[in-house]
């Protein structure tokens, strides 16, 4: 898969070694930033990998932060985006097979980088299918939806 990794300050280390480590696990992975622990503001890049993603330009994001809710707040503002903050296995596991989540984000202050890859794991290697969860994550479209027409009249 092509996935698109970005992270602020708060998160560089952590993003430096998932990078490695989703090229171990045979996916290729483009960077986002940031490119050093100077501070940056996590929206700017949530909004660059958010876009991308509802742009289909690649298959997942994962986005790092100090806490990972900036991050996930920031890039569940674009519309179309599923983000969703996962600090242990099985949340990230169903956030795909659940909530068809295109993004995973994770906090570097909150959970240490050799459980963050395990996450990331868990995470990859699940897959939504639909059934029994389609039509609720289809009634979160749609109210999205409606929201975006009531923006725009
Ligand atoms: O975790 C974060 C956002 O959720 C960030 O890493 C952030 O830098 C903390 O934000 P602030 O400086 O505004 O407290």
């Amino acid at each position: 898969m092509k996935i698109a990794l970005g992270s602020d300050h708060n998160a560089y280390n952590m993003k430096e070694e998932i990078k490695k480590y989703i090229n171990e696990l045979g996916h290729v992975v483009e960077d986002f930033g940031c490119y050093s622990c100077e501070a940056v503001d996590y929206p700017d890049v949530a909004f660059k990998v958010a876009q991308d993603i509802v742009e289909n330009k690649y298959d997942r994001g994962i986005l790092l932060c100090g806490t990972g809710l900036g991050v996930s707040i920031a890039a569940n503002k674009v519309p179309g985006v599923r983000a969703a903050v996962c600090h242990d296995t099985y949340s990230a596991e169903r956030a795909q097979k659940s909530n068809n989540a295109q993004i995973l984000t994770m906090g570097a202050q909150v959970i240490g980088i050799e459980h963050a890859k395990k996450v990331v794991e868990a995470y990859l290697n699940s897959e939504y299918n639909g059934g029994r969860s389609a039509h609720k994550v289809e009634k979160i479209n749609e109210k999205e939806r409606q929201f975006l027409k009531g923006a725009c009249s």
